[in-house]
């Protein structure tokens, strides 16, 4: 493995480069890294980068983070994420000792985030956990992301609860590791997008021709029923002028099923997955978002977007009690009363589009980095000192 080295001393005169990895599979876990990945590399300590595979298509530059060493695991996702999680385990168990880090760091609760930490754990490696604390007290909602948070938080000696709520989660599940509340990193990268935060509202909704939803969908927990469901909502509420832009997601299963289902539908655009910036520019432009994400859950109420969350339940209550967005499952009748009521009722779209930061003020990586050093000092130097 290629660790990246700097040959001028360390700050603070320290000559000790300390080695942290990262176990990077998805697109938000990319995003979401990044800013941490900047942070370390400011104090002089860049990572290393283990990219499982699991979604194909991650490009390393989309996020910034192609200047940074890596090692590719070939480990693609699978239909079962266990069985995902049990390949990035085993490339991981094979690569860690052959060359171990000080430090490996998984990022909020895919199958690779738990592949990696089992892997650390097996080979001795320390753990720390970005977005650590997120529950929805319930197992199969989302499944299998809740018990994946819930093993990971139990293996980490280092926690990065994005709020209080989250730690307060880490308390009540008696963790051992060391808990820090941080704020979401993906917040940090709003910042980067749309400069500094809070933003002011920006939203007027002068009467316009046309009300204008973008939504996304891609949960495992909405495939199927959910999505005929979503697809029905979506029809009745194009019959009333909504225009609708329907993002598909990189699932090919799902976005076959949406476009059968809504490739014809007037007022209605099926559109491709989009980059980051782009993404946030299109939930800027609309009047609405409907979505079953949990970043979009995080930047809705900081970029002053009001959201519908197509789920049951939330790992992420603090936008609830913001009064950014309200949960609406994905029945229809309850899906077209509420954007129904909201597009009459501009005062409530309104107060719902108040920028706010319930999820971070757009600051956690350099937290988290300045906590991850203090860490492998307190543990690496006083052992060193006594070998020398
Ligand atoms: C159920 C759940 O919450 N699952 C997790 C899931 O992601 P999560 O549900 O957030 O995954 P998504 O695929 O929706 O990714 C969201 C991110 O991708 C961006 N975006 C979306 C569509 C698009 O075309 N282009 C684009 O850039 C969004 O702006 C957002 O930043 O993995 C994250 C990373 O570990 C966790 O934090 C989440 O807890």
């Amino acid at each position: 493995m290629a660790w990246a080295t700097i040959d001028a001393p360390k700050p603070g005169g320290k000559l000790r480069q300390y080695r942290i990895a990262f176990v990077v599979g998805t697109r938000p876990e990319a995003i979401k890294l990044s800013p941490v990945a900047h942070a370390l590399a400011a104090l002089g300590e860049p990572p290393h980068l283990f990219v499982t595979g699991q979604h194909p298509g991650l490009e390393l530059s989309d996020h910034r983070l192609e200047g940074f060493t890596a090692t590719l695991l070939d480990c693609p996702g699978q239909p079962d994420p266990m069985l995902h999680s049990e390949l990035v385990r085993g490339a991981l168990k094979r690569l860690l000792p052959l060359d171990p880090p000080d430090l490996l760091i998984v990022q909020g609760d895919t199958s690779s985030a738990l592949g990696g930490a089992l892997a650390a754990r097996e080979t001795g490696v320390p753990l720390a956990h970005v977005e650590a604390g997120l529950r929805s007290h319930d197992p199969n909602l989302p499944w299998p992301e809740e018990e994946n948070r819930v093993a990971i938080d139990r293996l980490a000696d280092l926690l990065f609860a994005p709020t209080s709520g989250n730690a307060a989660n880490l308390r009540r599940d008696k963790v051992a590791g060391e808990v820090t509340i941080t704020g979401n990193s993906g917040i940090d990268v709003l910042a980067e997008l749309v400069g500094p935060l809070p933003l002011k509202p920006q939203r007027r909704w002068w009467p316009r021709s046309h009300f204008k939803l973008l939504v996304t969908c891609h949960r495992r927990e909405n495939w199927g029923s959910g999505l005929d469901r979503l697809a029905k909502a979506i029809r009745v509420l194009a019959e009333h002028n909504i225009h609708c832009e329907m993002l598909l997601p990189p699932n090919p299963k799902v976005t076959e099923r949406m476009t059968a289902l809504l490739g014809d539908a007037p007022n209605v655009k099926l559109i491709a997955p989009l980059s980051h910036f782009a993404m946030i520019d299109a939930m800027r432009r609309a009047d609405l978002v409907l979505s079953d994400s949990g970043g979009i859950q995080e930047e809705a109420p900081a970029l002053g977007v009001p959201l519908l969350v197509l789920r049951d339940k939330t790992e992420r209550p603090e936008g609830l009690t913001s009064g950014s967005m309200e949960l609406v499952g994905t029945d229809p009748e309850r899906i077209v009363e509420a954007v129904m009521r909201l597009r009459r009722d501009r005062a409530a779209l309104r107060a719902m589009a108040r920028p706010c930061l319930p999820f971070g003020d757009g600051r956690a990586a350099p937290r988290i980095a300045r906590h991850c050093l203090t860490f492998l000092e307190d543990r690496i130097e006083p052992a060193d000192s006594l070998t020398a």
